[in-house]
């Protein structure tokens, strides 16, 4: 196993205007890991995962995958240099089956000059990217239905199965249980811990039984700052974080 992280985020900044939204970040993502990012509303944690897509530039910082630096990339090459984003349900197109939306993403990892050159290969290996999404995913039973007829878990479950077929070695996922009930979030944390085995994992959750369950390695944010980052038991001792955040949690528990 690699000693170098999967990806590396140095010293993060990002100004609108005035406003910090994400400052001075400097994370690493291992494979075999999961990495959660907590932190209240208007925390920075959306900013930051934008800044890692290559979905924003950063104001200021560095952003390493598998040791290249990927700083001002656009989405689509880093998406192809190995890492896979998952939004809410927003790239699903319902009226299509399970499959057909996992084969289309798989597709769009193939760059656009290569299509017509390596066609044969590139739908074989893009078949097999989809099948292995599909199957680890959990939605061989789901195959020909068409998305829209799916329930809510499933199409949650179909969105990190379409960020799976771009064959990332990196996936951000953000929040992949909300809006869930306790079977649905409990099939995705296998989902979760299955996904962990072959990649380096950053999660963004507000559901914090599941952030403790899933989280190797834990980071909070605070207005744009991270205020502590270790393990879940260094980061519930810590006194910052109880009186900024989780304090508030486990007086509602
Ligand atoms: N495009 C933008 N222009 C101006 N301000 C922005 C922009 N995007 C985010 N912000 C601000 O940056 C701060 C961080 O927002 P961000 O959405 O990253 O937080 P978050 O932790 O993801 O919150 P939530 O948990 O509600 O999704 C907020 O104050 C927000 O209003």
């Amino acid at each position: 196993m690699s000693t170098e992280a999967l990806l590396s985020a140095r010293k993060l900044t990002k100004r609108f205007g005035g406003l910090a939204a994400v400052q001075d970040v400097t994370l690493d993502l291992w494979r075999e890991r999961i990495h959660a990012v907590i932190g209240p509303n208007g925390a920075g944690k959306s900013t930051l995962t934008n800044l890692l897509s290559g979905d924003i530039a950063p104001s200021t910082g560095t952003v390493a995958l598998g040791g290249r630096d990927v700083t001002g990339w656009s989405p689509e090459r880093i998406s192809r240099a190995g890492l896979g984003r998952s939004y809410q349900k927003t790239n699903i197109f319902l009226p299509f089956t399970v499959w057909e939306n996992i084969r289309l993403a798989a597709q769009s990892r193939t760059p656009h000059a290569l299509r017509w050159l390596t066609l044969a290969d590139s739908v074989g290996a893009a078949n097999e990217r989809a099948e292995r999404a599909l199957e680890l995913a959990g939605l061989q039973h789901r195959r020909g239905h068409v998305a829209a007829a799916s329930s809510h878990g499933e199409q949650r479950q179909l969105e990190i199965a379409m960020t799976l077929a771009t064959g990332p070695q990196v996936l951000l996922l953000d929040e992949p249980l909300a809006g869930m009930g306790t079977a649905e979030a409990e099939r995705m944390v296998q989902l979760l811990l299955r996904l962990k085995k072959e990649h380096a994992i950053m999660l963004v959750e507000h559901d914090m039984d599941a952030v403790f369950t899933l989280a190797d390695h834990l980071t909070v944010m605070v207005n744009g700052q991270v205020i502590a980052s270790g393990t879940p038991a260094q980061v519930r001792a810590d006194a910052n974080v109880q009186s900024a955040y989780l304090g508030e949690e486990e007086e509602h528990g």
